[in-house]
């Protein structure tokens, strides 16, 4: 069954000082059966971010529709789905781990990673205890776990970020380059973790420029290149 579809979907961004209409994506069709894993794959700016932050909801499409199947609510139109429901989803649903950590001010990695836990409604006890667990499982020094993320490094951001998407244990995870720039251990603790999420039924969408890393992950890979090569020679017949 499917989890997501995305039917025509196309994204228009406004350079206001240029006073035009940019189109950053067209015609984008795929879906995502439940417990698959999707790599995007395509050149810098062919538009796989817009993609994933409009499955995230953070865009709306200018053009078609993109549908998710919630656990919680069945089949919903992502872009009439009313802001309380998107909260729920982000909060029970979707995670989403970007390049940047983009969290709560003056929360502990600890407090963070516990957070998302107890939005699960995991007892405060539990909460602690797995969230330990995940922070030893990313490597994380302990002497950081009590302090604030705005001076970590990018791949100690990036770690954390993954913690907290992961430990969730989400429905739909959306991962945006969640690798970059970690080196080969750290990527392969992040290898681990979807795989582990895989078994136990996440749907997965990633972008990934190290193509090894999708290796023996993805069920298929969506590529941007194709995707437009496709329609330029349907255009041309
Ligand atoms: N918020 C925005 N406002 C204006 N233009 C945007 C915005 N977001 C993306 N774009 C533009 O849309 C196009 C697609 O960007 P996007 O980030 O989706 O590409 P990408 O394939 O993920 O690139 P990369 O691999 O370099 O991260 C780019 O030309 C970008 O400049």
């Amino acid at each position: 069954m499917a989890i997501i579809e995305v039917c025509d979907f196309g994204k228009n961004f406004s350079i206001h000082h240029l006073n035009k209409t940019m189109q950053a994506v067209k015609n984008i069709n795929f879906t995502v059966e439940e417990g698959q894993f999707v790599g995007i794959t395509g050149k810098s700016g062919s538009g796989k971010s817009t993609i994933l932050k409009s499955l995230y909801r953070t865009y709306l499409p200018d053009e078609g529709y993109i549908y998710y199947d919630s656990g919680r609510f069945g089949r919903i139109n992502l872009s009439e789905a009313p802001e309380r429901t998107i909260v729920y989803l982000r909060k029970h649903e979707i995670g989403y781990v970007s390049q940047f950590l983009n969290v709560m001010p003056r929360r502990t990695a600890r407090e963070l990673v516990k957070q998302a836990l107890l939005e699960m409604g995991e007892d405060n006890a539990a909460a602690n205890r797995e969230a330990e667990k995940t922070l030893n499982h990313f490597q994380l020094d302990p002497k950081l776990w009590d302090t604030y993320p705005n001076t970590f490094s990018g791949g100690e951001k990036l770690r954390l970020n993954v913690a907290m998407a992961t430990v969730k244990q989400p429905r739909l995870l959306l991962l945006d380059e969640p690798t970059a720039s970690l080196d080969q251990q750290s990527k392969g603790k992040v290898r681990e973790v979807i795989e582990k999420l895989k078994a136990s039924g996440t749907t997965l969408i990633g972008i990934f420029h190290d193509i090894e890393f999708m290796d023996g992950l993805t069920d298929y890979v969506f590529d941007m290149q194709t995707h437009y090569e496709g329609m330029s020679i349907a255009h041309e017949s």
